[in-house]
């Protein structure tokens, strides 16, 4: 499989004319290979989505939308080939990577609903015989960068809002999922979508990702990825004035107060702590446990982890994938080796699987530390791998007082069965989502999503709040009295 850019409604090599291997992560071998593009091929992109744009924000919306619908049936006939792809370039498991297609196929249909909905305001004006009302304007060029972790969500979340607002998308995808990007950009060729509206540039963050920042014509970024790359990149945005959306990592944790049902707690960790191998943005990487059932839960989750199996997503039974590349596996690696020179107890895992059956491929075992502290390195900074790490609390407030300690803030989650400790909670949390008896992960994707302190910069992909990111508000006053009125004036 050969994927390439795709400019303009064409398909292209870079002029550069590199291509390095796309490798699935399950055995490391080469399931094809991918365009390594420049800025001159972001230029093209540019340009061409410059051009398109101007007549697709002349498209009434409600038309925009139809479009929209298109990519949501196409993508439903595509599901089972999609979610088989997707876990060939990524590692995550097919139950898995059929729940992440479907995901942007609802966003398809959601979307393309706000295409009839795009509400403004209107109010009375403080004159009489004057009409005053506020519409969403569409920004312009658009660029997208985006993980390789969701690497079909996210881009729906971020692609389908802008689209239906009337912008032109370029969208540089993570380089070791293009083949989704691919996938994408073919839907919205089938669906019809005018050329240049929707462009796909592959390449490196380094060159693609900041010519992509840099470039005049590109009014928004939003981004999606680490929070190291997200800090330079809104420097970038800060000195040309551009708007930028920052969705970044997280350290989740899960509460389990001495009140909650143990068996739903634990299915939900290993759930959100081990799905994806640990590689999602909200998942739970600290467990923050009342000491009087600290015990109980570790015994608990160490039968569960016991029967976890870890091997190639496309195997029927398999619950744990790989992780994305022998670099990730290292870092993890090396967050194990701090956990235990730091004083943590290692009770599971620990270890790369180099079995016959894991040859080629980037496999880590579930892994389970306790006797945690709150200052640890393992329990402030994101892994992005399965392991997660027991925190022992004596009361609520200390357990908010420990979740709310990181610097980031996407998601958390208690479990309790007191009404008053989940509304205390609720309000407490100093994270963009939290569960109530539920897992860290498992977002909708009509509700907003992102995160506060380190996770982000303020905005939310998905819900209507995505379309914040991608529409400028125009106040629109229309006088009809004949004559002219003027506000501010005291008479
Ligand atoms: N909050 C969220 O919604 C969310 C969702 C999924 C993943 N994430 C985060 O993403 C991270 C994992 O993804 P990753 O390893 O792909 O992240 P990353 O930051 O390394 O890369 C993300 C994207 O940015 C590009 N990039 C890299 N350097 C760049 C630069 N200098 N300028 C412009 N673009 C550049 C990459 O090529 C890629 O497309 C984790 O931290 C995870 O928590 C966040
Ligand atoms: O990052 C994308 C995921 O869909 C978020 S969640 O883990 O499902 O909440």
């Amino acid at each position: 499989m050969k994927v390439l850019n795709y400019i303009d409604g064409r398909w292209m090599p870079s002029v550069s004319e590199q291509f390095v291997p796309i490798i699935n992560p399950a055995n490391g071998q080469s399931i094809g290979e991918v365009t390594v593009s420049n800025e001159q091929d972001v230029e093209q992109a540019v340009s061409a989505a410059k051009r398109a744009q101007k007549a697709w924000a002349l498209v009434p919306a409600p038309k925009r939308a139809e479009v929209l619908y298109k990519v949501g049936m196409l993508l439903q006939e595509r599901k089972e080939q999609m979610a088989r792809l997707l876990t060939m370039e990524m590692g995550k498991v097919i139950e898995e990577a059929r729940g992440e297609v479907q995901e942007g196929i609802d966003m398809a249909f959601y979307m393309a609903g706000e295409g009839r909905r795009l509400f403004g305001d209107t109010t009375p004006s403080e004159l009489p015989n004057k009409f005053a009302m506020s519409v969403r304007a569409p920004i312009g060029v658009v660029g997208l960068i985006t993980p390789w972790n969701f690497p079909i969500a996210i881009a729906t979340w971020k692609s389908f809002p802008a689209i239906v607002a009337g912008n032109a998308v370029v969208w540089k995808p993570a380089l070791e999922t293009p083949i989704m990007a691919q996938q994408l950009a073919q839907i919205f060729e089938q669906a019809g979508l005018p050329n240049g509206v929707f462009n796909v540039v592959h390449g490196r963050g380094s060159v693609v990702g900041e010519a992509l920042v840099e470039h005049r014509d590109v009014k928004v970024i939003s981004f999606t990825g680490s929070n190291g790359v997200g800090r330079r990149i809104a420097e970038t945005c800060g000195r040309h004035l551009k708007k930028v959306s920052l969705e970044m990592g997280g350290k989740n944790a899960v509460i389990v107060m001495d009140d909650a049902d143990i068996d739903l707690a634990v299915e939900a960790i290993i759930w959100s702590a081990f799905g994806t191998s640990g590689q999602r943005c909200t998942a739970c990487s600290r467990i923050i446990v009342h000491e009087r059932v600290k015990q109980q839960l570790e015994e608990r989750l160490l039968a569960a982890m016991n029967i976890l199996t870890v091997g190639n997503g496309l195997e029927e039974g398999v619950k744990v994938g790989p992780v994305i590349n022998q670099g990730a596996l290292q870092k993890i690696h090396h967050y194990v080796q701090i956990g235990k020179n730091e004083g943590a107890t290692l009770l599971a895992g620990g270890y790369v699987l180099q079995d016959e059956q894991y040859k080629g491929g980037f496999y880590y075992a579930p892994t389970l530390f306790t006797n945690v502290t709150p200052t640890m390195t393992i329990a402030r900074e994101e892994i992005f791998g399965p392991v997660t790490s027991i925190i022992s609390v004596r009361s609520l407030e200390e357990a908010i007082e420990v979740n709310n300690s990181v610097d980031y803030g996407l998601s958390s989650a208690i479990f309790t069965r007191d009404i008053h400790r989940a509304f205390t909670a609720m309000r407490d949390f100093d994270t963009g989502i939290v569960y109530v008896n539920a897992g860290t992960t498992g977002a909708e994707i009509h509700l907003p999503f992102g995160g506060t302190k380190g996770t982000g910069n303020g905005h939310r992909d998905s819900g209507v709040a995505a379309l914040d990111v991608f529409t400028e508000w125009k106040s629109i006053y229309v006088d009809y009295s004949g004559k002219l009125q003027r506000a501010q004036i005291d008479v």
